[in-house]
């Protein structure tokens, strides 16, 4: 394993202090002086902004935001959806029996470059707020999609060494039809990549490639034609780059 959360979310280029003038005004009176005060804030940010005081739960619905990819194609973004995100992290890593994967590749066997764990239709998921948020996005999306999210995918990047490698879940019928992948993601944020899929025989489709940072309790719903048409990816990075769990709803017989 890479980075600790902790490492990360400790260091300074989280901790914005509060420029002089703020910190005066606001300067409580048992708070002696500005640098005191300044660390103090410091620390409150950086709770603040990581989430760690906060409850496990969700926002509404109501802010999300779609953006029109083309050919079909669609992803609906609502950053912070889950509140108490690094707590939701915590949990997840100890309570999910992550497995380690191999699959074939040419001529060798290699390591899946992620932790993965799968929660079929019916499971019990991980922790009572995806239970939560499954039925929210079911609801929200009903009369959209025509059918509730039934399965949890999730995966776990220990650090920047681990990836996803370009593809749409066009296993079953995304491969098909039109369907939704609803994503939730808490640790550190990583990029998520979208293109449109190259035209067979050559040709890329044109638009250029959508990045999209997602941790911390942000929510990406893919949707419309994006696995066919569009493929996805979380590209390795060098940079040092703490853990990041995603969870990933899907319809029945969609992988
Ligand atoms: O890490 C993510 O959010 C994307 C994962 C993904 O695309 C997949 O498991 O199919
Ligand atoms: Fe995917």
């Amino acid at each position: 394993m890479g980075v600790s959360r902790r490492e990360v979310s400790g260091s300074p280029v989280h901790a914005h202090p509060p420029s002089g003038r703020a910190a005066t005004r606001h300067r409580p009176s048992h708070i002696r002086s500005i640098r005191e005060y300044a660390g103090a804030m410091s620390t409150h940010l950086q709770s603040t902004l990581f989430g760690s005081t906060e409850e496990i739960g969700l926002r509404p619905l109501t802010a999300i935001r779609r953006t029109v990819l083309g050919e079909g194609a669609w992803i609906d973004l609502l950053p912070g959806w889950l509140t108490g995100a690094d707590a939701l992290f915590d949990h997840l890593l100890t309570a999910v029996p992550w497995r380690a994967e191999q699959r074939p590749m040419y001529e060798r066997v290699v390591d899946v470059p992620r932790l993965l764990a799968h929660y079929p239709r019916g499971a019990e998921l991980p922790h009572p707020v995806l239970e939560q948020a499954r039925s929210a996005l079911s609801g929200h999306y009903a009369a959209e999609l025509g059918e509730p999210f039934t399965t949890a995918g999730l995966c776990y990047y220990r650090d920047g060494r681990d990836s996803v490698a370009w593809h749409g879940d066009r296993n079953g019928r995304g491969g098909t039809g039109d369907t939704m992948v609803a994503i939730v993601s808490v640790g550190e944020p990583r990029s998520l990549l979208l293109r449109p899929r190259p035209a067979p025989g050559g040709g890329a489709g044109g638009a250029a490639t959508v990045r999209q940072s997602l941790g911390h309790g942000d929510l990406l719903v893919m949707g419309g034609s994006c696995q066919r048409t569009w493929e996805h990816a979380v590209p390795k990075t060098a940079r040092p780059t703490g853990p990041r769990i995603s969870v990933q709803f899907r319809c029945r017989g969609v992988s």
